[in-house]
């Protein structure tokens, strides 16, 4: 398969993404100058710490060229990613790609459950995923076009918008590369 995945490399769980991308067999590189956008078939921008992120998202020009990209090719959000993609976040007037129409509140499991575990069912893809939370957003609320693919209780925690997937967990530290695997497809029928 002769796919390529970049990985946005300005903060975060960069290396893991590689990693799983690797694993999938498909070929990965970390993307830190928007020139290297032009080398790739599709985009995943890790979790981390979205302010963080978007501070260097300003600081090396990325926003346009990242808006122009998720708009012809597929781009993966996980978690500070997800966030990245929404077009609304509770309680900011920040928005940064604004690009898949949902509302996302930050940090929203609390203090008590920063980090854990969850076995979910993710549509079309696990029955049993292992989805690793790490001071995870939610999904409030989504628009009619997208698509919920796994929620907790009423709490939306995977969504597909067309060629957009944003997952408010880590699915590249489980071990599982179901999620990856998914969006490398979505990738190949595009690329
Ligand atoms: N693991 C993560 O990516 C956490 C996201 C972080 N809480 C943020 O708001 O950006």
């Amino acid at each position: 398969m002769d796919i390529t995945i970049g990985v946005l490399g300005l903060q975060g769980a960069v290396r893991e993404h590689v990693q799983a991308v690797e694993a999938c067999g498909a070929n990965a590189l970390v993307i830190k100058s928007p020139s290297q956008l032009n080398e790739v078939d599709g985009l995943i921008m890790p979790g981390g710490e979205s302010t963080a992120i978007r501070k260097l998202i300003d600081a090396y020009a990325f926003l346009e060229p990242l808006r122009a990209f998720a708009k012809e090719k597929p781009v993966f959000g996980t978690c500070a990613g997800l966030i990245l993609l929404a077009t609304h976040i509770r309680n900011s007037d920040m928005v940064h790609l604004g690009l898949l129409d949902m509302t996302v509140e930050r940090n929203a499991f609390g203090r008590q459950r920063e980090s854990f575990e969850e076995t979910i069912h993710i549509k079309g893809i696990a029955e049993d995923f292992t989805a690793v939370f790490i001071r995870a957003p939610i999904i409030v609320s989504v628009g009619d076009d997208v698509d919920v693919l796994a929620s907790i209780g009423d709490r939306i925690v995977a969504v597909q918008q067309g060629h957009l997937l944003a997952t408010a967990f880590h699915p590249e530290l489980a071990g599982d590369h179901r999620m990856t695997e998914h969006f490398i497809k979505l990738v190949s029928k595009q690329a």
